[in-house]
């Protein structure tokens, strides 16, 4: 699903009016008995207080047109005009008429009023503030908010958190809500993934207005969500008469005296991702374990016993996976700048060979275009620097990725693969991943992805859902913190059949 700027959905809302010829109110209209819909099949006439707070914009439009299809419905409802500018909307004002007219008056919120009494109990519906929102809210807007966030009463944000631009951090952090439900409108927005702006949405929804769809199918977005149905067609079939060669011969080169265990999770998850051959090289210290932990596994090892100190490998590799548990000793970073300079195809960089780039950027130039590197956060920020916000971290990693043709996997609750200036934002994952050795996990199942032919940005797509679905099947029975690594290996088989499970079977639940 794409994600769109806010200018790119008021695109897409204007050239729905024009092609439904419509006016903007029917699609205000349309949009609210969504929500209406959504509310009204949870609470079935339960009689508790609906608190709504509307700004003056098409926001708080959104609000109105709730309100009084709540009102219809015998719902209680007390409605708050949150009155921060005399810049009232069109559509707001109309639907604030229709309020009236069926004797609902709603009472106007300004700088001098009191703050209203909101109990625990209440639902707080907060259509403040939308993707119009263009500066820091007044001082008074703010702590009405700060009230609201306060109160501990459920709150449902259309389309956005008021107070959450959506293009930028904001201004103030006390001054956004912190939204228990958002409905929000046809597409998804990146500040809910981003982990400096996720943090105010509790969980997400998507309500199809019916926008253009033709106007979104040719608009290009900066950002895609990948959920399974964007991932689903990017899977390579296992082909009948195929054998081990036909699937690749993947390399997994890293570990040091105490860090063998990485390169063991690496190369587990490589074959079970379906590399069709798997050889780690190691030092000499790291070859017992690793025969017997991984019978599967073939074992090169370098000349010295506690760290790797030239790279050497009697074959031609289909891909190498490379730096879990390297370390940075000076023969092995050299060891790594001279594999680097000989190395012609795609490979996957790691945790110290990501930390060993940053150490020598000059080696850079030598790793070979549309190779996949798979940073946590600190990992990044030696890469490309210090960043002031997520959004420049996006843009930041973009330009490195795009400078030296690279994928630039950047690691987090949602991930994000970058790759020729558009991010793919994932969907699956949870707390439960943040634990040692799940990024070694991650890094030997795009390694076997691309041994097994797919494209280097495929393969990081694909190997990042697959790589959380196994963590959420893991989660799902053991709960989160006893989520390990080795068990994220051992669901690389059910995520893939959850992958393709028939739609039909799915509960119909959208909520994120
Ligand atoms: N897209 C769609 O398909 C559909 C969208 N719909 C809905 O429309 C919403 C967007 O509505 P919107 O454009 O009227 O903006 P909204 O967020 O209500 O803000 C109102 C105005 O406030 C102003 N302003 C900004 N910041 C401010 C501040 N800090 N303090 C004070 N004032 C401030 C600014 O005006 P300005 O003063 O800059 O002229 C802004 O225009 C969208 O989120 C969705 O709910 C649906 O109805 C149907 C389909
Ligand atoms: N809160 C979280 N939600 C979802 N996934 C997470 C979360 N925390 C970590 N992960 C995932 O776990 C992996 C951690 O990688 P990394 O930090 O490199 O671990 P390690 O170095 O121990 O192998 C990444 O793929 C990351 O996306
Ligand atoms: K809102």
């Amino acid at each position: 699903m794409k994600i769109f700027s806010a200018q790119q959905i008021y695109q897409a809302d204007k050239s729905t009016i024009q092609r439904e010829q419509i006016t903007s109110d029917v699609l205000m209209e349309r949009a609210a008995t969504q929500l209406f819909e959504w509310l009204h099949s949870r609470l079935r006439g339960t009689q508790v207080n609906v608190q709504l707070f509307c700004g003056i914009g098409n926001n708080g439009g959104d609000g109105m047109v709730l309100a009084r299809k709540l009102h219809e419905h015998d719902y209680s409802i007390k409605v708050h005009v949150v009155n921060y500018s005399e810049r009232r909307s069109e559509d707001f004002l109309l639907n604030l008429e229709r309020l009236k007219d069926m004797k609902v008056w709603p009472d106007f919120i300004n700088k001098e009023s009191d703050l209203p009494q909101i109990s625990p109990n209440d639902i707080v519906v907060d259509a403040i503030f939308g993707i119009g929102l263009n500066r820091a809210p007044d001082d008074w807007v703010g702590n009405l908010i700060r009230h609201i966030n306060n109160s501990r009463a459920f709150t449902l944000s259309v389309d956005v958190p008021s107070g959450l631009p959506v293009d930028r951090n904001p201004w103030n952090s006390e001054y956004v809500i912190r939204a228990s439900y958002v409905l929000s409108f046809q597409l998804p927005k990146l500040v809910f993934f981003l982990p400096e702006t996720g943090i105010y949405v509790n969980q997400w929804e998507i309500v199809d207005i019916g926008l253009d769809p033709d106007c979104i199918a040719k608009t290009d977005a900066d950002f895609e969500l990948m959920g399974r149905p964007e991932v689903l067609p990017m899977y390579r079939p296992r082909l009948k008469f195929s054998h081990k060669g036909t699937y690749g011969h993947s390399v997994i080169i890293g570990g040091s005296y105490g860090k063998i265990g990485a390169v063991q999770l690496a190369t587990n998850a490589c074959l079970s991702v379906g590399s069709g051959l798997v050889t780690a090289f190691v030092p000499k210290c790291g070859y017992d374990s690793l025969q017997s932990a991984v019978p599967e596994v073939m074992v090169l090892t370098g000349s010295r016993e506690k760290s790797i100190s030239e790279i050497e490998i009697p074959f031609e590799p289909s891909v190498v996976g490379i730096g879990m548990g390297i370390g940075l000793d000076d023969d092995t970073v050299s060891a790594f700048g001279s594999f680097l300079k000989k190395s012609n195809s795609p490979m996957v960089i790691d945790a110290d060979g990501l930390n060993i780039l940053s150490q020598n950027p000059e080696m850079l130039k030598d790793v070979p275009r549309l190779s996949v590197l798979t940073p946590h956060p600190k990992e990044l920020q030696r890469l490309i620097g210090e960043w002031a916000s997520d959004f420049d971290k996006l843009e930041k990693t973009k330009a490195f990725a795009s400078k030296y043709d690279l994928v630039v996997v950047v690691k987090g609750a949602h991930t994000i693969t970058i790759y020729n200036g558009k991010g793919y934002v994932n969907t699956t994952g949870n707390p439960g991943m943040a634990t040692a050795g799940s990024g070694d996990v991650l890094t030997g199942m795009i390694t076997g992805l691309l041994a097994q032919g797919y494209l280097s940005v495929e393969a990081a797509i694909f190997g990042v859902y697959l790589h959380g679905l196994a963590g959420d099947l893991g989660a799902s029975s053991m709960g989160y913190e006893a989520l390990k690594a080795s068990i994220l290996v051992k669901h690389i088989g059910n995520a893939y059949s959850e992958l393709f499970r028939q739609p039909e079977m799915e509960q119909k639940d959208n909520a994120h």
